[in-house]
């Protein structure tokens, strides 16, 4: 279990060319990663999401501020120091990066080999991991014949075997299926509960983030734009960039193309409700429409968990008599968060 302190950092690259304007990848960006969290880091493509990694593991040096895993402040120390500190960092990666021509218990004792760990502990200690990865069966088993799943099994398994206390996930899922992802989620989720490894993953995938993680850090131009709790913070964005990401994974309400769509079929009244993780009680809503006479369908939308909590937006349409209707909506408007879509 390792705390990771993220503070005020910043990292600028030289312009190209001779008066060109430095990049700024990470510009004044602060975490706190509590020990034995799950902390996604989501953004698009150049928000800075591998540099920051980068700096946090030190293969790269910060511009300003301070890093610091565990004890160890990795944006202070000499590079000598450094690699004693990356022995309790484990990395896996979207590639994999595996020896493929490699047998699959040779890739996962191969960092037990760098630590100079003896002969019959590595053997044990190889069994035990490819066991807890699940790919017992496969350590004789030539690495580039497996499939994409089980390579990310072999990494993770590798990226464990030196009793890291913080695992750094870099992409890890982005070049599977979604099957496979929800598999290698899975098992990182099991990573971080029985084993009690803090787990920093970059990511672009909404899906990933609302599948295991504990908190996020939303990253817009190499600012972090948003963060809190998974379930805070896409139940509520508060920005432009965070709203994009859970209209890809949580159900929204329509944009105006659908609703234009919607209005053509449905010609009653239409509005939308957000429940947040049981604070609506969905037989009541129902049963509140149900009492002023009004007849009701849901239309658009639906409910899912994030963060391990529920949170839903539902598109009803509400038929019958206008003042019913209008009766109706004001009463669900005391129970519930209510739009009445134009
Ligand atoms: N070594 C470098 N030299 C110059 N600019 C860099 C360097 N590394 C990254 N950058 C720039 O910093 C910005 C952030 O890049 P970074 O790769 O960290 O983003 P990212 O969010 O990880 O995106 P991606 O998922 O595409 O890698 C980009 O504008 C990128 O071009």
């Amino acid at each position: 279990m390792t705390r990771v302190q993220i503070l005020g950092v910043s990292k600028r690259y030289p312009g190209r060319g001779k008066d060109a304007a430095p990049v700024v990848a990470v510009d004044d960006v602060s975490i706190d990663v509590a020990s034995g969290e799950i902390h996604a880091i989501i953004g698009y493509s150049g928000a800075g999401k591998s540099t920051l990694l980068r700096l946090i593991n030190g293969l790269e040096r910060t511009t300003d501020g301070r890093i610091l895993v565990g004890e160890d402040e990795v944006s202070a120390l000499p590079e000598a120091k450094l690699r004693a500190v990356r022995g309790g960092i484990g990395m896996i990666f979207q590639q994999f990066n595996l020896f493929f021509s490699k047998r699959v218990a040779k890739n996962v004792e191969y960092p037990l080999v760098v630590a100079g760990v003896p002969a019959e502990e590595r053997k044990r200690r190889v069994a035990e991991l490819l066991e807890f990865v699940g790919l017992a069966d496969k350590a004789q088993a030539y690495t580039d014949q497996l499939s994409g799943g089980q390579k990310q099994r072999v990494g993770i398994a590798r990226a464990l075997a030196t009793n890291p206390g913080l695992l750094l996930a870099d992409e890890a899922t982005s070049a599977l299926d979604p099957q496979t992802s929800q598999e290698v989620l899975a098992l990182l989720k099991r990573v971080n509960n029985e084993l009690g490894i803090t787990i920093i993953l970059i990511t672009h995938e909404m899906e990933v983030v609302r599948a295991i993680a504990d908190r996020v850090t939303v990253m817009e131009h190499g600012r972090a734009v948003e963060q809190g709790d998974v379930f805070e913070v896409f139940s509520a964005p508060a920005t432009e960039v965070t709203r994009r990401f859970v209209a890809t994974a949580l159900p929204t309400e329509p944009d105006p193309d659908h609703l234009a769509a919607l209005r053509e079929r449905h010609r009653g009244r239409l509005i939308s409700l957000t429940f947040r993780d049981g604070d609506v009680d969905q037989p009541v809503v129902f049963r509140t429409i149900a009492e002023r006479g009004v007849g009701v369908s849901i239309v658009h939308g639906g409910v899912t968990d994030v963060g391990g909590r529920s949170f839903g937006k539902l598109t009803l349409e509400l038929i019958g008599d206008d003042l019913k209707v209008e009766h109706a909506v004001a009463a669900l408007a005391q129970e519930t968060e209510l739009e009445v879509l134009a």
